[in-house]
């Protein structure tokens, strides 16, 4: 597997404003890779380092293996700010004036529409189109000149759920076809479903990077009921490995290593006299995950 971005210790700070610190990893070929993280957590300004649009204040990166400013444009796609079109120009038109701006031949216009899905609709003004079709048409124009990966910045912002869905298959169909794709999200559910790998941010610190299977099978979800909480609670206190996802009246959803069987949690909580209504253990989503590391 071939390393197209490696980023080492990639620190930047806006005055006394830390938003990224020491951050490093590396995509390789054919990732999916979700950046999370809350409002504030130094998203934007990972990506906008990664497309030379801010500088950092330490640290670097390469695409390639090669320093970025010797990556020809052309070889990074990248839909970071609002997609910028024209209303009441055709689709051809609007691609036209990127590929213009971005110095690529108009051969790269048929290729990049027909990715999208968007071939019938070449002539038609973009003022007809859908949310999601307007989205398709700004991941055309990340994808002129047929870049090895693409770098989209919450490309499911704003969208209807019939949006989401057509973005959400682009993603999929873009990497089944060899292209690999850095998403910034904010939609938890979307990663989930789309990215292969994913890396979690919070206050310009990574918190988790990995597989998405891999991070979602390193602990279980323990659903429980209990009618005395007082106890569940002296139990939990004592357990600190033991995490408190969320709480509602009885109910406690509880993040638990992965070996803990069922059978020896039930136990435990019948020697703590924990009076059980319901238990249920199944596998964490990336929600979860995700709340467990960034309130910490
Ligand atoms: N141009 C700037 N000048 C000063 N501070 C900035 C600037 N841009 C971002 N910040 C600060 O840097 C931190 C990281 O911001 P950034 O926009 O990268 O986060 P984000 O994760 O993309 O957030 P969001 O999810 O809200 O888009 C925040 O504290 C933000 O206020």
């Amino acid at each position: 597997m071939h390393a197209l971005l490696s980023i080492n210790n990639l620190t930047k700070n806006y005055g006394t404003t830390e938003a990224l610190c020491n951050f490093t990893l590396e995509v390789v070929e054919g990732q999916v890779l979700g950046i999370l993280g809350p409002n504030g957590s130094g998203k934007t300004t990972l990506l906008s380092i990664l497309m030379g649009l801010r500088y950092p204040t330490s640290g670097h990166f390469t695409w390639f293996n090669t320093p970025p400013n010797h990556v020809p444009t052309t070889r990074i796609g990248a839909l970071i700010e609002v997609p910028t079109f024209y209303p009441y120009l055709s689709l051809y038109d609007n691609m036209r004036i990127s590929a213009l701006a971005k110095n690529i031949s108009y051969n790269a216009i048929f290729p990049a529409i027909e990715r999208v899905g968007l071939t019938p609709n070449l002539k038609a003004k973009v003022a007809t189109f859908s949310l999601g079709m307007k989205q398709r048409m700004a991941i055309a124009q990340a994808l002129l000149g047929n870049p090895k990966i693409i770098v989209l910045d919450e490309p499911t912002n704003g969208l209807d759920p019939e949006g989401i869905v057509e973005v959400r298959n682009l993603i999929k169909e873009l990497n089944a076809g060899g292209t690999s794709i850095i998403v910034a999200s904010h939609n938890l559910d979307e990663v989930q479903r789309t990215c292969t790998h994913v890396a979690i941010l919070k206050k310009g610190h990574l918190q988790a990077f990995g597989g998405v299977n891999e991070l979602l099978t390193s602990a279980k979800v323990a659903i429980v009921e209990v009618r005395n909480p007082e106890n569940l609670i002296d139990f939990l206190n004592s357990n600190p490995t033991i995490e408190v996802i969320e709480r509602v009246g009885n109910s406690f959803k509880l993040l638990v290593n992965k070996s803990e069987h069922q059978v020896t949690f039930i136990t435990d909580f019948q020697n703590h006299g924990i009076a059980v209504n319901s238990f249920e253990i199944r596998n964490l989503n990336l929600e979860e995950l995700f709340i467990t590391l960034v309130r910490k």
